[in-house]
């Protein structure tokens, strides 16, 4: 279904992503995860052509990715939708227009210059943010609403465009980790539900083993470890995040804790 072979990205001397090789036989819930620098976004942004590769190919139920051009490589980028840590939402917009921009790339662009959508459209924004638990805030400005309920927008938003895939570039990196649980629930069960592929870049062990079916470890452009939730030990983990002996699970979790002692990110953990 996916196949990815020998991608690379260089910037200059730097490769970003170096010979990258995996394959992925049915929709899953990937999680890739490696300290900040490993190329994670990179691959992302190669995937939904928002950046050219140096060179590999990357291809998607048979589609050949990396040479769509034009109104192939838009649909494309409509099939395979993004969501971000910043939400990357319209702040002032209320939340309902915001979900709608996910059509943009079917719309016309006088449609889209008078801000109008058809009725039927409004009607599937609402019922997906009725899924999302959040209908009730349709009419507010999204700057209006707490992190997660601006991510589950972004959700939706990338819903409207019923996406084969969603890829997810650290969605829970800015939430505290009562909504990093609640949009991590919201991403697998879209998957379940849908079965729509996600591939998401996570900083944390313990979210990687808890909702991802496989989990991939980068380290320098380079995946390291590519297994089961149960194969990604603690010795692996270490290799991946290239610390030595005094790694410690805790620094990559997320889970609820006392908040008496917050509970640090492997993104803390590696700049520490
Ligand atoms: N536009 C760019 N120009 C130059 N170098 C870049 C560019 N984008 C990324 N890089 C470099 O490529 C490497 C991989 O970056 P990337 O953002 O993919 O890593 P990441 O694993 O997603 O890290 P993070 O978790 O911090 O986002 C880094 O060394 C980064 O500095």
């Amino acid at each position: 279904m996916l196949v990815v072979e020998n991608l690379t990205k260089r910037f200059g001397r730097n490769a970003a992503v170096d010979s990258m090789n995996f394959s992925v036989d049915r929709p899953m819930m990937l999680g890739i995860i490696g300290r900040s620098g490993a190329g994670k976004s990179t691959f992302l942004r190669m995937m939904n052509r928002m950046t050219d590769a140096t060179q590999g190919s990357l291809t998607f139920e048979g589609r050949d990715v990396l040479t769509l051009r034009g109104r192939e490589r838009r649909n494309w980028q409509a099939d395979c939708a993004m969501i971000f840590q910043q939400f990357n939402l319209v702040p002032r917009m209320d939340v309902v227009s915001n979900v709608l921009h996910g059509t943009l790339n079917r719309r016309s662009t006088f449609a889209t210059m008078f801000n109008l959508f058809p009725r039927e459209d409004i009607h599937h924004a609402i019922d997906i943010l009725e899924r999302m638990g959040i209908a009730e805030h349709a009419a507010k400005r999204a700057e209006a609403l707490s992190g997660g309920q601006q991510q589950r927008v972004a959700i939706a938003r990338a819903l409207m465009q019923d996406p084969k895939v969603i890829l997810a570039d650290e969605p829970i990196a800015s939430l505290d980790p009562m909504n990093a649980q609640i949009v991590m629930e919201t991403l697998r069960r879209i998957h379940e539900e849908d079965g729509r592929m996600v591939i998401a870049n996570l900083h944390t062990l313990d979210t990687a083993r808890r909702y991802c079916d496989r989990v991939i470890g980068m380290r320098d452009g380079r995946i390291v470890f590519d297994g089961t939730p149960a194969q990604l030990t603690t010795g692996v983990a270490r290799d991946i995040y290239g610390a030595d002996d005094s790694f410690s699970e805790d620094a990559t979790s997320t889970e609820i804790r006392d908040a008496a002692r917050p509970a640090l990110t492997a993104r803390a953990a590696a700049t520490a």
